[in-house]
């Protein structure tokens, strides 16, 4: 058993079908031959592994100051499992869009970072085309226009995440840690690029299994999050998934775009065209407010309150910020 890979090269028809069997099973699936130059993602990459291997004293230069601003995250700044009580074994890089501040390390000071804004500029841009083009995709498999989302994609207050996970010396090799807990993206959607080194996992909803989700070379992994699990009432998948940190001495590095929409958007249960009658079986129609599962909620808050939830200490018994 694993993800459905699904290429963007095929008929429409299929293709609108197989991404929406794929949100409808595992929440999750992989698709190849996208627009995205290679070039592209091995600059990314490239960028990635520069600005990650300079002194920390560095990289705080560039500190993230609020939710949806961009910049420098510390190592273990973040949670993702509720619960658990652990910090999560990575360290990134936020970019929002222009219209918020990025900190955005100083090339003039550190040449050997030269490129660095340009490059994430331009894959910001690029992921958020792809994010508007698999919106188009999901909607109309829903049976809705092409451009149903589109209020949702304006001005959109979405996230590049430059992640870099490893484990560090004090850490021993025999212990299990977690690169990122257990959790749900809070998106619409999630595009990720992998390296090779792999360690993402999926969890299958009608099994509890958790399902590796294998390194594909330029692939991206897309996965549905809590706001298409609200728009569709639950019947999208907002599937946990979960990190492993790498063993001792790799370096993983990884980069999902976070689709979390215009922050005044409301997300509320969508008004599903007819087709959704077909592949639902019993739950057709327009679902009557009765079953609703969650109240409307705009796309702003979700994005703080979760935010608040994975860095403020909520996750994490002696509070965050441990450092390496
Ligand atoms: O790095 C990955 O493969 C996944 C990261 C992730 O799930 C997240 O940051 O939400
Ligand atoms: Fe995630």
């Amino acid at each position: 058993m694993s993800i459905p890979t699904i290429s963007l090269s095929q008929s429409r028809a299929t293709l609108i079908a197989a991404i929406r069997d794929a949100c409808l099973s595992h929440g999750f699936f992989q698709l190849t031959d996208h627009s995205i130059p290679t070039s592209l993602q091995s600059s990314l990459f490239g960028q990635m592994a520069t600005f990650f291997s300079r002194p920390v004293s560095i990289k705080l230069h560039s500190t993230k100051q609020d939710h949806i601003e961009g910049g420098y995250e510390e190592f273990r700044k973040y949670s993702l499992e509720t619960g658990r009580g652990k910090p999560d074994l990575n360290e990134g890089f936020a970019i929002g869009p222009a219209f918020v501040k990025n900190q955005w390390p100083d090339e003039t000071v550190y040449p050997e970072l030269s490129g660095f804004r340009k490059t994430c500029e331009s894959y910001y841009a690029a992921m958020h085309s792809m994010a508007r083009e698999v919106g188009g995709l999901i909607a109309e498999g829903l049976g809705l226009a092409k451009d149903y989302f589109e209020e949702y994609f304006k001005d959109e207050l979405a996230h590049v995440r430059l992640i870099h996970y490893f484990r560090p010396d004090t850490v021993a090799e025999e212990t299990e840690e977690i690169g990122a807990g257990a959790h749900t993206d809070w998106t619409l959607i999630t595009l990720l690029l992998q390296d090779q080194i792999g360690g993402l996992k999926v969890q299958y909803k009608d099994t509890g299994e958790w399902l590796d989700v294998p390194p594909t070379p330029g692939a991206y992994v897309v996965n549905c999050g809590d706001l298409l699990a609200r728009f569709t009432n639950g019947v999208y998948v907002s599937a946990r998934h979960k990190v492993l940190a790498p063993p001792k001495g790799l370096h993983r590095y990884s980069v999902p775009y976070f689709s979390d929409g215009n922050p005044e958007y409301v997300v509320d249960v969508l008004p599903m065209g007819s087709e959704w009658k077909e592949w639902v079986g019993d739950r057709k129609g327009e679902v009557p407010k009765a079953e609703r599962l969650w109240e409307p909620v705009t796309a702003g808050d979700y994005f703080q309150s979760k935010w608040l939830e994975s860095a403020s200490g909520g996750n994490v018994e002696n509070g965050l910020g441990l450092g390496a």
